[in-house]
This record gives structure tokens, sequence and C-alpha cells, in this order.
């Protein structure tokens, strides 16, 4: 039996000093990033489980897991929030919106998540057919689904198809073209339905008592608002890591840019409950920044601001100054991005996150580490330079909750598009992103700062999410450090050691000399 007090008296004997301080790390001018370094082992002496991930990532908000998701159009919007927030992290819903109000309604959706409730069901129109139900249920597996007025969320509910009728529709596809829905739907008037506002806990009751596959949620106007499954709530499970605001709702993030316009986005996305705003800049060092944060500070002192982008201390120092709540660090270091080919500009991940961080912690502003995440002990290792958190982007795409849809690529692989916000693909895809690339209000000559590429399929953040935390607790567990207090506490003060390594120490810290490998993590 292990008792831990037999062990009371052990630890490492820290004057055997192999290694350097991070300090020592970085006094070597040159741009270091996290493939550079490796994290010396330190003591273990407790279970995986009591390593805490705690976090601010600014000034006044909490969260449980150091995670973020980009604010990008092939990453966040409300399904990756949602997901984000139930593990503990956060998700920032992006800015490429064809219209502000597009954009509030993704934040609306997070802060109105209730377990088992799709949001945003698959709808049949008024003049939809029962071939339309049939390519539903070939595409997405679904047996039923609600119709409505014009066949989105948000209008009026006319009727439902139910899994039981649609069991007596023949396959016969080209005959079906020609039933109307309204021949193999219940009406609105002999469906059950549940109320928007009514308590989760009232509309499970009646699916249960009436033992329905599905209640329609609607509102006080009939307008469908979500849809409660049967299915959902049987997987329903609890997230004891969630990240909730006081009135227990999901937090959850928006990105703005820095055009006069986006003030009108602000004031849409803070009615729509949002949490936390980052202004959205490769450079955060501008004017323009400047004055969209002291726009949200003087309208909206509740809302917490992360600004950025910055990569140096005396950026940092502008907008702390200015009244940051927090930081967004990286400058040319995403998977994407081609800033600094371009640009000429940027900085090596690693040795930002480390020369901010120094600067902003000792100003109780926490960093966000924006940018290079490839795996999950890179995450850690953000963590051990100084970050609060880190933001990823094409380490979520292609991820289940992720927008877009998935298809085919080459060599038959399933795969989603991701690609920069700065791609001329995100530019081209709405004029709200295209007139930030214009350098000047009459010139239309782009620039791209990022690419359009597709990820290999990665399943779902169910999955994913759990993976990546559990990993950055063994990751911790290893260094000897519970919290990430006692992490930044320990690595200060040189407890935790780090090495640099070479070009073939990093090849030999990764997969080799094999014929062959799978590759399966979780
Ligand atoms: N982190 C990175 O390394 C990085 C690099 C490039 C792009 N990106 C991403 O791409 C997107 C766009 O970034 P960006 O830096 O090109 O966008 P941006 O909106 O900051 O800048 C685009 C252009 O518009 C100008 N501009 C901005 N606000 C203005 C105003 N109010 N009046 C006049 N001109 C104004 C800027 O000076 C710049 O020339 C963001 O999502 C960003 O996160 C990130
Ligand atoms: O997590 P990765 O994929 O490494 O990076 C995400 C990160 O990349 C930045 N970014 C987004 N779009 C562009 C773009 O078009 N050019 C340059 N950099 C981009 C952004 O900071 C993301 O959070
Ligand atoms: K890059």
């Amino acid at each position: 039996m292990v008792r831990p007090e037999d062990f009371n008296s052990l630890e490492l004997d820290n004057s055997l000093t192999d290694g350097e301080t991070v300090h020592e790390m970085m006094a070597h001018k040159a741009g270091l990033t996290y493939n550079d370094f490796n994290i010396l082992p330190g003591f273990i002496n407790f279970g995986v489980h009591d390593v805490s991930l705690e976090t601010n990532i600014t000034k006044d908000l909490k969260i449980k897991a150091p995670l973020v998701s980009s604010p990008m159009d092939t990453v966040t919007e409300s399904g990756m929030a949602i997901v984000m927030a139930l593990y503990g992290g956060i998700g920032i819903i992006h800015g490429n919106f064809p219209k502000p109000e597009d954009q509030a309604a993704e934040v609306l959706k997070v802060k109105r998540f209730k377990q088992g409730y799709v949001m945003q069901p698959h709808c049949l129109s008024r003049d939809s057919t029962a071939f339309d139900m049939i390519q539903i249920k070939k595409k997405y597996g679904y047996t039923g689904a609600p119709v409505t007025e014009d066949g989105r969320v948000g209008s009026k509910l006319i009727g439902m198809v139910t899994s039981r009728d649609f069991d007596f529709i023949t396959m016969d596809v080209a005959g079906q073209k020609g039933t109307p829905i309204s021949d193999i739907m219940v009406s609105v008037d002999q469906l059950h339905l549940g109320h928007i506002n009514d308590a989760p806990e009232l509309s499970q009751k009646k699916l249960k008592e009436h033992r329905l596959g599905k209640l329609p949620i609607v509102n006080d106007n009939g307008e469908l608002c979500a849809l409660l499954c049967r299915s959902d709530l049987l997987k329903a499970r609890d997230y004891p890591m969630a990240s909730y605001d006081s009135k227990g709702q999901l937090l959850c993030g928006a990105a703005v840019n820095t055009r006069g316009e986006s003030q009108y986005t602000v004031d849409r996305v803070v009615e729509a409950g949002v949490d936390v705003l980052i202004i959205d800049s490769s450079n955060g060092s501008s004017t323009y920044q400047i004055s969209m944060l002291r726009y949200i500070k003087e309208k909206h002192p509740h809302v917490q601001v992360i600004a950025g982008n910055v990569v140096t201390r005396a950026q940092a120092k502008l907008l702390i100054d200015q009244g940051a709540d927090g930081l967004r660090i990286g400058m040319g270091s995403g998977s994407i991005c081609i800033t600094q080919d371009v640009m000429a500009v940027g900085r090596a991940q690693g040795t930002a996150v480390y020369d901010v961080a120094r600067y902003a912690n000792q100003r109780g502003i926490p960093i966000v580490a924006d940018g290079g995440i490839r795996d999950v002990g890179y995450i850690t290792k953000a963590i051990s330079l100084g970050a609060s958190a880190v933001m990823m982007g094409g380490l979520l795409a292609a991820t289940t909750e992720a927008p877009g849809e998935y298809f085919w690529g080459p060599g038959g692989v399933r795969v989603k598009k991701y690609r920069g916000m700065g791609s001329l693909d995100a530019m081209e895809a709405h004029a709200s992103s295209q007139d930030r690339y214009f350098t000047a209000e009459s010139d239309q000559i782009k620039v791209a700062q990022g690419v359009s590429a597709t990820m290999k399929d990665r399943g779902s953040c169910h999955k994913f999410i759990p993976y990546l935390i559990r990993g950055v607790q063994h990751g911790m567990q290893d260094i000897g450090v519970r919290s990430l207090r006692d992490f930044r506490e320990k690595v200060d003060n040189g407890i935790v050691k780090f090495e640099r390594r070479s070009t073939n120490a990093q090849l030999e810290g990764g997969v080799h000399s094999l014929h062959s490998f799978e590759k399966r993590l979780y």
C-alpha cells in the first residue's frame, strides 16, 4: 500500500543542475520556438487528476482549461464555441459574416445552449418534397426533420417529419420528387411542442411522457428555435469543467476588426451577451486598434477585451496602458500564415511569448499564445514560457464541430477546408473581410497573408479536447507542477529546467527509423 507520508522527505536535488533556466535559455537573442527546446522532468508525487489547469485569460475572466479556439471562419462558430466551453476552454466567434447580426446570432446560440437541444437542426420548407427528406437521411442519417415556412430555424414551424412517417416512404428517389412534404409530415397543430423559455427539465419531461423522438422548441410566435432530441439526451453527460458565466450560461468570445464600422458589430455582440472581445489584427500597435479598444472600454466597461496581436514588450505596454485586459501573442506563427514571408515582419513564437509574458504578467495581464500549436506538448511548452492559455486554429480545424462540410481530398482522405483569415479565399468570401485588405480605402490591391488549405478529419472535439486536456495534465505531472501558478513560479525561480535541442535531437524526439507506423492518439 502506497502511503503519501512515506515519501514526504523526498525531492529532487536541485543543486545537480542539468539544463538551464528559462531565463538562461532565452538570453540567447536568436528567436526560439516550441520545437527548439524540451522541458526536463521533475519529481512526480501526485496523481494526474490532481493537476489543475484553471487559468485567467484576461484580468477578470477565469476558465478551467487553457484552451481557446481561434476566431477563424473555418474554426469557430457556435458549434465549436459550445464544445470548447463545455470542456473548460472558450471559443471566439469569428467576424467574417455577411452581417454583424449573423455574428451576434452565433454568440446568442452559445449563450442559450442547453444540453440535448440542437440549435441548428436541418429543416425542410413548405416547398420541400419527400425527395429532400431522403437526401437529408442519406447525407446526415436523420430520419426526421422540422418543416418551417422557409426551411430555416427562426421561421414559423408548420410541421415535422418524424421517423414513423419516414418509415413509410419508399426510397424511389425520382418518384418522391413529386410528393409534397405536407403529405408525409405531421402538421404543427398535432405536434407536442416545447417553449424556448421553459426549463429544460420541463421539455425533457414532455419528450419522455409522450415517448417522442424529437420535440420542436418554439417561441411565442410559433417560430422554430431548436429541436430537443431523445438520442442527444441519452448521450447527455456532466461537464464538470464547463466555463459558465454568473448566470450559468456558457462563456463565449467574439472577434472584431479595427474598422470604424465595427463599433456597430461590437454593440450587437455585446447585446447578445458576449463575455470577451478580441480585437483582431496581425499588428495590434496601431491607432486603429487603440480607438477600438477605447470605444469598447468606454461603451461596455463590463466586457473583457483581449487586444493584439503583439510580439514585443513595447507593443504590449502600449495596449496595457490603453486598458487591455488580456493580450494575444503571435505574428507569423500560424500554420496557414505567410506574414513573415510577405511582410518581413514577425517574431519566433517562443521568444515572443516569453518576452511579452514576462512583462505583461508583472502587470497582472494574462497572455494568450496564438498560433503554431501543432500538438498537445506545444500547449505545455507555451504555458512554460508564461502563456496563460493557447489559441488554436489548425489543431481544431477539421473536427466535427468546425464550420464547413467534409469532402474527399487527394488520396481518398476525408478533409475539411482550413484557411487563413487573410487568405484570398477568406477575403473573397465576404465583403466585410475584403475591405480590410485594401491598404487604403481606394486601394484595390490585395496582399494575402494566409493560405487556403485542407486538414484531415480529426473526429469530434468531444474526444479531442478531453485528450488535449489530459495530455497537458500528464505533461505538467512529468514536470512536477500541480497548477499553472505552480508551473509559473517554478519556471521563474529556476526549479523547472529547460534544454535547447539540436536539429538531430529534434529528429530523435519524433518518430524515427520505422518501416511504417500508425499514429493513433486518442
Ligand atoms: N497572427 C498573425 O500572425 C496574423 C497575421 C496576418 C493576419 N492574421 C489574421 O488575419 C486577419 C486580418 O489581419 P490584418 O492584420 O491584415 O487585419 P487588419 O484589419 O488589422 O489590417 C488590414 C489593413 O487594414 C488597415 N486598417 C485596419 N483598420 C483600419 C481603419 N480603422 N482605418 C483604416 N485602415 C485600417 C490596416 O492598417 C491594414 O493595412 C485577422 O483575422 C488576423 O488575426 C493574423
Ligand atoms: O493554430 P494555427 O493554425 O497555427 O494558427 C492560427 C492563427 O493564425 C493566425 N492567422 C489566421 N489567419 C491568418 C492569415 O490569413 N494570415 C496570417 N495569420 C493568420 C491567427 O492568429 C490564428 O489564430
Ligand atoms: K507560419
